[in-house]
């Protein structure tokens, strides 16, 4: 059977209820994904020996395209294309750096002079570096053109970085010829991070080496669960399921005030190597949160016990968080409108603005929950309510869509045949 001449591949976003910045150190993290919010990416074979990339949600109004022959293979050694281990791994610097070079000046497709930005120039860069990684002279594809579609804000603290890796390293291992679309119900990946032979894990791996190129030095939470879905515990690229998680109901709070993950990761490394003896207790005492709440969820309390606490501890975090300087004024806005009608919040991902949780108990009438959400949009908020899990990576054998159906689509999810991982 010849290969899809089309891939669609999906990733979601994730929030993490506790433990960001602390996961960086090691510490526990608990996080699931958000299967409403995802990202798409549609790869169509191109025979002319070219790749083309669209980034219209960073801003790019016109596709970069580069030909293959470009790419700095001399720079390729086995630092970058060996990725067995997922934390021992480091960045090939050198071809990083071509790449970079290769974006702003040797884009062949630039016919318009498009001004190249250093976000638009990373996201870029991390496509080039896992096609140079990962090409294989095997595949029967000479060149490819990329589509990206997401519903998932960029840079608000909802794993648009990682959704955007896992998707990259998933429909580039495909194109390349790396791992084959899984038949249907066919359990090839499960839930084992630690399986280093599964295609989930092969995927996740790159997927992280994508992420570091974004933020530096990311803990990995946010490509593992982009990757796996569900909803965890994460500490130092170990997983576990925590069910029960599933059940909470969440308000998600876009302050659309926007930040950078990498520069608010490398302000607290700046906080934690000046002030150590300060810094590692909060660290210790977030880690403290995420252990409380896995005991708590599991404990049989009664819900309005688990309510209780649970808002203990989002408050709890939310000032360890402040105190790590990766607040805003617009995250506290949230919180009081919130407290008007008794609920509790705190930011999610990395801070420094972006998106606000906010527990929905079970007690709360509907009534208060659409005068919150009035009440922040009418100040220039997006609102959403969510709940976390569901499916990580999904692909579909695309060969029968087209690149304007793809793009015109409302709802890209209906599309049949979608297959998952897990
Ligand atoms: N749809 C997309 N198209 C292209 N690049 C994207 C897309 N989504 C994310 N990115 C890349 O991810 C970067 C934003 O990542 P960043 O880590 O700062 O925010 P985030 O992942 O949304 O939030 P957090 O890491 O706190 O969860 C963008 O600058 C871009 O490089
Ligand atoms: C801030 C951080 O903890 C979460 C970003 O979503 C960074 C990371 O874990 O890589
Ligand atoms: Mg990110």
């Amino acid at each position: 059977m010849s290969s899809p001449s089309r891939y669609l591949v999906s990733a979601p976003g994730k929030v993490i209820l506790f433990g960001e910045h602390a996961v960086v150190y090691g510490k526990t993290a608990i996080a699931g994904s958000l299967d409403g919010l995802r990202t798409y990416v549609f790869f169509e074979k191109r025979d002319d020996g070219f790749l083309e990339l669209n980034l219209p949600k960073l801003g790019l109004q016109h596709p970069l395209l580069w030909p293959i022959s470009a790419l700095p293979y001399s720079k390729v050694t086995t630092v970058s294309k060996e990725n067995n281990s997922l934390q021992e791994s480091t960045i090939n610097e050198e071809l990083l750096k071509s790449l970079k070079e290769i974006v702003l000046d040797g884009n062949a497709g630039n016919k318009n002079n498009q001004e190249i930005n250093e976000l638009q120039q990373v996201a870029a860069s991390v496509f080039l570096y896992l096609y140079a990684s990962l090409e294989d002279k095997q595949t029967s594809w000479c060149g490819t053109t990329v589509h990206i579609a997401s519903n998932l804000p960029v840079g608000a603290g909802l794993g648009s970085s990682a959704a955007y890796s896992v998707c990259l390293a998933t429909g580039l291992l495909l194109v390349l010829g790396h791992i084959t679309i899984p038949n249907y119900g066919e359990k090839v990946g499960g839930f084992n991070i630690s399986d280093s032979s599964s295609p989930m894990n092969l995927i996740n791996r790159w997927a992280f080496q994508a992420e570091k190129i974004i933020h530096g030095t990311p803990s990995g939470i946010d490509n593992a669960v982009a990757t796996y879905g569900g909803a965890v515990s994460f500490s130092k690229g170990v997983m576990e399921n925590v069910i029960e998680f599933q059940s909470l109901r969440f308000l998600l709070t876009n302050t659309k005030v926007p930040r950078n993950t990498r520069t608010l990761v490398a302000n607290v490394r700046k906080l934690h190597d000046k002030c150590p003896h300060i810094v590692v207790p909060i660290l210790e005492a977030i880690e403290g949160i995420s252990s409380k709440f896995k005991e708590i969820i599991n404990s049989g309390d009664s819900q309005k016990e688990l309510n209780q606490n649970i808002e203990e501890l989002i408050d709890f975090n939310h000032y360890l968080l402040n105190s790590l300087r990766v607040g805003h004024p617009s995250i506290d806005k949230v919180r009081e409108i919130a407290a008007q009608y008794s609920l509790h919040s705190k930011l999610t991902g990395a801070g420094g603005g972006g998106c606000v949780l906010t527990l929905l108990r079970d007690d709360v009438p509907n009534d208060d929950i659409m005068k919150i959400m009035l009440n922040l949009t009418s100040i220039g908020f997006e609102c959403f309510e969510t709940k976390v899990g569901g499916h990580g990576i999904s692909i579909l054998d695309a060969s029968t869509i087209s690149k304007q159906e793809f793009l015109s689509s409302e709802n890209i999810q209906q599309f049949s045949g979608w297959k998952h991982f897990n």
